[in-house]
Parts: structure tokens; C-alpha cells; sequence
């Protein structure tokens, strides 16, 4: 029916009745119209405002430590303090006494990072005049995961206040925009790329400068109940007068040490996970955060990794080869989850003082607290910022005395080889070292299992029409930006020490912190790594059964942080599955509802419907010799991959550009972890 002012009532747009002619002056009939049109407009309205309230009420549900939903006058406060109303709905107390920046009042310089769920630019402030760093979150700000994870991370920044932790200065956005920046002051470095660096070799003074830097950082974030989740050298962020400052608190949570919430054992990037979170513990305090310290300063006299697993099965393994495993004690007074699966048969010594004999005795004793099997023998930052490594000779550094850098970040180093593959060479004109060391690329499987199953699902759909392109124009914010990319090159690994086995890697990014000498490179310049992963020693795991707890104080159950974790296991496992008992391990189907355990058979990788395809068991194989039944997964293997570049090559030459959510759709995509911090370049 058309309107009084002659539009018909489908195309009114709010306009139409704004300046109707008086009521005295229209007929009976017209004012009916009049009060009809009204009244569709009310009930518009009214159907508008419903949705806009579940939508709301559906985020606050899922946002971080948000169990109720905002309280509407706090809500209406914040958008009236000019911040967006999706924003507020959900994270109205973690932009609670601030006011939004202005975009208008930065300079963006260049990109200078990318995380998991975002990237990072160097930008001019304008009002301040200076140089900062602006964090664009990518997320569907309908998403309730993505929302309640920036939330949460705005939260725990707000929260700490520390020299040695990253400061959150402002939030960049407004009423009417679909994005959000963090900005954060600028550090030069990252601690990952600094050690990378070709030919620095920290001193003593200078790693327990920066190992003092870090603990009293850590000191602080515990004291605030708060744990980090992710510490790693890509997160140690370092300024040009030698500051370390603890970033990336995306995985960071609360913690009760009183009254212990279950929580997600899906954290901490692999290398630097403690045994009992790969062991399933939903129950763990500041000890996580003192294992991945005590890896960090290994790798810092070590001049590499230590524990470079490449599966949960084989970091696990790792470290029991290194630091022992747990006493008959400790695993019945755990009562860990995935006990049954991973006690070993046999018990394996400790042989960290061994390793290590190289390092001074006070840094050797403190790595030996840190990596403590048992988390309570890990005991506290305070405790470790008191031990003979800080208090005896040479004592740490002052910070302002450390050398000046050039800019070190593993970005930096990844831009150089992207830059140098384009212009066809391997490493384009760099230094020599440093391309020999890139073309060692080793992928270090990342932590966080919940936020890229949460931009896993967010890509697939994104293949489709994505709910935020259908609401929300600002297409940035979606993950299209996600660098997912099959593996580029192959890579040997030594199982047992004795047999070698080519597994495909990424040379997308600069290599790990691995010294080539020690641990060999064949002749095509693969890098050797010296797994000790012995599958034999593992028994057969049977079940695996999701916990349905709730996780995390964020409304997410255990049964979906296991579905989620199990995902990127798998895409790990896909590649790199070991033996038939290694792969009856993980080898699950990704089922939330049920959890349950499947042989499988197919290899492939998929998002959709929640299904990971993976290479199968081996148990086929005729002679039941392990190292046969590597080989020919190890083959099955290569020849995905081989028919995944064919086939990405070709739908690229059919549909041009963004084809690789489609792929990855169909299955034909390998599903890879977060590009920034998992791969860098091997040091002297
Ligand atoms: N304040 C800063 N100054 C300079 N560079 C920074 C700063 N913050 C972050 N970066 C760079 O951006 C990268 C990504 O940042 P960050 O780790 O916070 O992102 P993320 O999306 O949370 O990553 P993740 O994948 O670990 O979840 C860092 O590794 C670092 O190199």
C-alpha cells in the first residue's frame, strides 16, 4: 500500500510521514493510512530493537568473563561515550571510563606484524606526536567468540600496569564503525627476532637482563591473578632502550588461585607448553607460564629451540626424553586427563643437567626449577627473580647498556623472503646466512587451538555470504586476511635417530632458532631435526573423551576447546603423524556432540562440518616395521600435497583471487596454525 505522501510503503525509509501534512487536513481515510503507517513503522522498529537485543544478549553470553548480560545502563553509557553498540553490548566493562580515538587523529605508517587475529601498523599519533602501534582486530562483530576474545584481551591489559608488560593506550574506533584498533606503544623488537639475528650472541649479562625483565613482567601478571597463556620470544617485545615488555595477552585469562576454575588446556604455543596442559589439565595456575620461561631461557644458551615438536605426541615425548616423566606420584595425584593415553610403559630419566652440562651452573639450575615435571617444583616468578642465576656473577645488564638493534622482528624477517620470492630468488639480496637459514623453515605448530578454530569456521564462512558482509559493509574486519597456505618445501626428520623422513614445511616464513651445525643439513639443504620421538614407547590410546565443563570463565565448555584443540591436532597430525599408535592417539574425528574416536583413513584437511580428514593409521602396512610404515605414510603424505598444489594451482587459474576458503572448504587446503610466531630463522 503506497503511502499519504505518495511512496509506496515498501520503500519507506524512515523519511516518509516525517513532515505529514496536518491530520485536520486530511480525510478519515488519509489519517487511517496515516495511523497504519505509523503503526508498521512501530512494529519495525519494535522488530529491530528484538534483534538487536538477542544479538546482544547472544554475545554477552559468550564475552569473557561476562556471565550475565550487561547491564543495559552501563551499555547505553558507553554508546553514549561514542563507543559502538555491538562493542558495548559485549565489552562495555572493558572500555568502561574511556572514550574512543579517532581514527582521523593517526598516521598509518606500514605494517609491522600479523597475529592470529590481527594486524599490527606503525602509525603516527597525531595529537601525541609520537609512534605508536595500532593493533586492527579482524573480527565478525557479530561473532561472539571473535568479540568475546578482543574483549577479553582489552580487559587483562587494562588491568596490569608494569614496566616489563606491553601498555594499552587507547582503543581506536567509533558509534558508527565496524573496526577496532589497540594502540600500543612501540617496541622496536621482538626477543624471537633478536636471537635470530645473523651473528648475535647474547652475554650472560644480557640474558639475565632480559630473563629479569621477563620474570619481573610475569611477577606482576600473577600477582594480578592473571596468566599469560602464550609466553614465547615473539611475544617478548623489546623498545630500542632495551625494555622488555610481555605482549599478546589474546590467550590470557583469569585465574582464582583460591578456588580453581576449570580452564582450556588448548593454550601455549607448542614448544613452549608444559607436559600437563598436553596432558589435558584444565586445572593449572602461573606454573604453565614458568615452563614456557624456563624453555625460553634454555633456547637463549642453546642458541635454538629445545623441545621443537611438531604433534602433541611428539612434544610430549620430548619432554619426557629431556626432563623425565612424571613419578608414580604425580600421576595419581594429577588424575591429568589424558593420563592413560600417555603414561609411558616404561619411565624415562631425567637427563636435564646432562643436556645442559654446557650452561653456567646458576642459569643450568634455574632451567632445571623451571622445567620441573611436576608444576608446584616450577614454584613462582618471585622465587625464580631470587635464585643464584639473578643474584650471583655477572649480574644482569642494565637495559640502556644492551646494544641497538636494527629492526629484528620475525615480521621483518618474513617480509625479506616474501620480497625475495617474488623477485624469484630464495632470498633476494640478503645476507647470505640468513637465506640459507630461511630456506631451513620449520613450522612450530601454534597455541592457539581456540581462536583459529574460531577463524577456521569464520573462513568457511566467509566461502559463502559471511554474516558480516550481509550486516556489515566493512569487509576488512572479516578473516579474510587469514594467511593459511599449504607447505612449500619438504623437510627431514630423524625418528630414532636412525631413519630419516621427508615431512612437507613452509618455507613462507623465516626457520626456528635451530643451530644447523649441531643438528645436521642434508645435502638439499633440508634442516635435520633430531626427534627422540620414539613411537613404540607410547601405548595404544582407545578413547579420548571431551570433558563437558565449563572453560575458561567464558561460557565455552571443555567439549568445545577439545573439539577445537582436536582440529588443529589434527591438521597437524595430518602432516606429521608418526606411527600407527602415535596416529590411534589422535586420530579423531572432530565430533563435539560425541568425541569419538575414529581410525580414519583419508587424507585431506576440511572445515566444513566440523570433519578433519588425516592420513590414516598404519597398520597396513605388510611387514609391521615402523620405519616401513613412516615411509609410506610419509609418502601418502607428499602426495597430497602434491595433488593440493595441482589442484589450488588450478582453481586459482580458474577463479582468479579468494578461491582458498573454497578450497579449503572442499577439504583440498591444508589447515595451518598462525603464520607469525611459528616459524623462524635458524641462529649460528
Ligand atoms: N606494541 C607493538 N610494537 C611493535 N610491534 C608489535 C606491537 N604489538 C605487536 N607487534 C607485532 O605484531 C605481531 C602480532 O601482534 P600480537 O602478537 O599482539 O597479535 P595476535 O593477533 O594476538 O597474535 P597471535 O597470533 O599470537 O594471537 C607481534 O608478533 C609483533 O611483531
Amino acid at each position: 500500500m503506497g503511502c499519504v505522501c505518495g511512496r509506496p510503503a515498501a520503500i519507506d525509509d524512515g523519511r516518509c510521514g516525517q513532515t505529514p501534512p496536518p491530520a485536520g487536513k486530511l480525510s478519515a481515510a488519509g489519517v487511517a493510512v496515516l495511523r497504519r503507517e505509523e503503526e508498521a513503522r512501530k512494529q519495525a522498529r519494535a522488530r529491530d530493537e528484538a534483534l538487536e537485543r538477542r544479538r546482544a544478549a547472544a554475545m554477552a553470553m559468550a564475552a569473557c568473563q561476562v556471565r550475565s548480560p550487561v547491564p543495559r545502563a552501563l551499555e547505553a553509557e558507553q554508546v553514549a561515550a561514542g563507543w559502538p553498540p555491538w562493542l558495548a553490548s559485549v565489552a562495555a566493562e572493558a572500555v568502561r571510563g574511556w572514550v574512543p580515538r579517532r581514527a582521523e587523529s593517526f598516521e598509518k605508517l606500514d605494517k609491522i606484524g600479523q597475529g592470529t587475529y590481527s594486524n599490527v601498523y606503525r602509525a603516527r599519533d597525531l595529537e601525541k606526536q609520537k609512534i605508536v602501534a595500532l593493533k586492527k582486530v579482524r573480527f565478525d562483530n557479530l561473532e561472539p567468540e571473535s568479540v568475546k576474545f578482543m574483549a577479553r584481551e582489552i580487559l587483562i591489559l587494562r588491568r596490569l600496569d608494569h614496566p616489563n608488560i606491553i601498555k594499552l593506550e587507547g582503543l581506536v574506533t567509533s558509534r558508527m564503525s565496524c573496526s577496532l584498533y589497540l594502540v600500543f606503544e612501540y617496541m622496536e623488537h621482538d626477543l624471537a627476532g633478536l636471537a635470530s639475528f645473523p651473528g648475535l650472541k647474547l652475554t650472560e649479562p644480557q640474558v639475565k637482563c632480559y630473563m629479569q625483565q621477563l620474570l619481573r613482567g610475569l611477577e606482576h601478571c600473577h600477582s594480578r591473578h592473571i596468566l599469560h597463556r602464550d609466553i614465547k620470544g615473539s611475544n617478548l617485545l623489546i623498545d630500542n632502550r632495551g625494555i622488555l615488555k610481555i605482549a599478546d595477552f589474546g590467550l590470557a585469562s583469569f585465574f582464582d588461585p583460591e578456588q580453581r576454575h576449570p580452564l582450556t588446556s588448548r593454550v601455549v604455543t607448542l614448544w613452549y607448553r608444559p607436559p600437563e596442559l598436553l596432558l589435558g589439565a584444565t586445572n593449572y595456575g602461573v606454573a604453565v607460564d614458568l615452563w614456557s620461561t624456563g624453555c625460553i631461557l634454555a633456547e637463549l644458551y642453546a642458541g635454538k629451540p629445545i623441545m621443537p615438536g611438531r604433534t602433541e605426541v611428539e612434544q610430549l615425548h620430548k619432554i619426557f626424553k629431556l626432563c623425565g616423566s612424571p613419578s608414580e606420584d604425580y600421576w595419581r595425584k594429577s588424575k591429568l586427563p589424558h593420563a592413560t593415553i600417555f603414561k609411558p610403559q616404561h619411565p624415562y630419566a631425567r637427563r636435564v643437567t646432562d643436556t645442559f652440562k654446557d650452561f653456567p651452573s646458576p642459569a643450568l639450575a634455574l632451567v632445571d626449577v623451571l622445567l620441573s615435571v611436576d608444576p608446584a617444583d616450577r614454584r613462582t616468578a618471585s622465587s625464580a627473580l631470587q635464585s643464584e642465576f639473578f643474584t650471583t656473577k655477572p649480574y644482569a645488564c642494565n637495559p640502556s647498556s644492551l646494544p641497538r638493534y636494527p629492526p629484528s622482528k620475525e615480521y621483518d624477517a618474513k617480509r625479506r623472503e616474501e620480497e625475495g620470492r617474488r623477485q624469484g630468488t630464495a632470498g633476494g639480496k640478503q645476507h647470505p646466512e640468513r637465506r640459507t637459514r630461511e630456506s631451513k623453515a620449520v613450522p612450530a605448530p601454534d597455541a592457539n587451538a581456540e581462536l583459529v578454530s574460531s577463524l577456521q569456521k569464520r573462513q568457511a564462512q566467509a566461502n559463502t555470504k559471511s554474516r558480516s558482509e550481509m550486516f556489515n559493509p566493512c569487509k576488512e574486519d572479516s578473516a579474510s586476511g587469514f594467511p593459511i597456505e599449504p607447505p612449500s618445501s619438504t623437510h627431514i626428520i630423524e625418528l630414532s635417530g636412525d631413519s630419516k623422513h621427508v615431512y612437507p614445511t613452509r618455507t613462507f616464513h623465516s626457520g626456528p632458532l635451530v643451530n644447523p651445525s649441531k643438528t645436521g643439513t642434508s645435502k638439499h639443504g633440508e634442516h635435520h631435526v633430531r626427534a627422540v620421538a620414539d613411537p613404540r614407547d607410547f601405548p595404544v590410546a582407545v578413547s579420548a573423551k571431551p570433558d563437558t565443563r565449563p572453560d575458561d570463565s567464558n561460557g565455552f565448555t571443555q567439549a568445545e576447546a577439545f573439539a577445537h584443540g582436536r582440529r588443529l591436532s589434527e591438521s597437524i597430525n595430518g602432516h606429521f603423524s608418526g606411527s600407527g599408535k602415535y596416529d590411534q592417539v589422535f586420530h579423531q574425528k572432530d565430533d563435539k556432540s560425541a568425541g569419538r574416536v575414529d581410525g580414519g583413513g583419508a587424507i585431506g584437511y576440511g572445515s566444513k562440518g566440523n570433519k578433519i580428514h588425516h592420513s590414516g593409521p598404519l597398520t597396513s602396512c605388510p611387514s609391521g616395521n615402523v620405519d616401513e610404515m613412516l615411509k609410506e605414510n610419509d609418502r601418502q603424505i607428499q602426495e597430497v600435497f602434491r595433488r593440493t598444489r595441482v589442484e589450488k594451482s588450478r582453481v586459482r587459474r580458474a577463479h582468479g583471487h579468494g578461491v582458498e576458503a573454497g578450497l579449503r572448504d572442499l577439504g583440498a587446503v591444508p589447515v595451518f596454525p598462525s603464520s607469525r610466531s611459528s616459524y623462524r630463522a635458524a641462529p649460528q
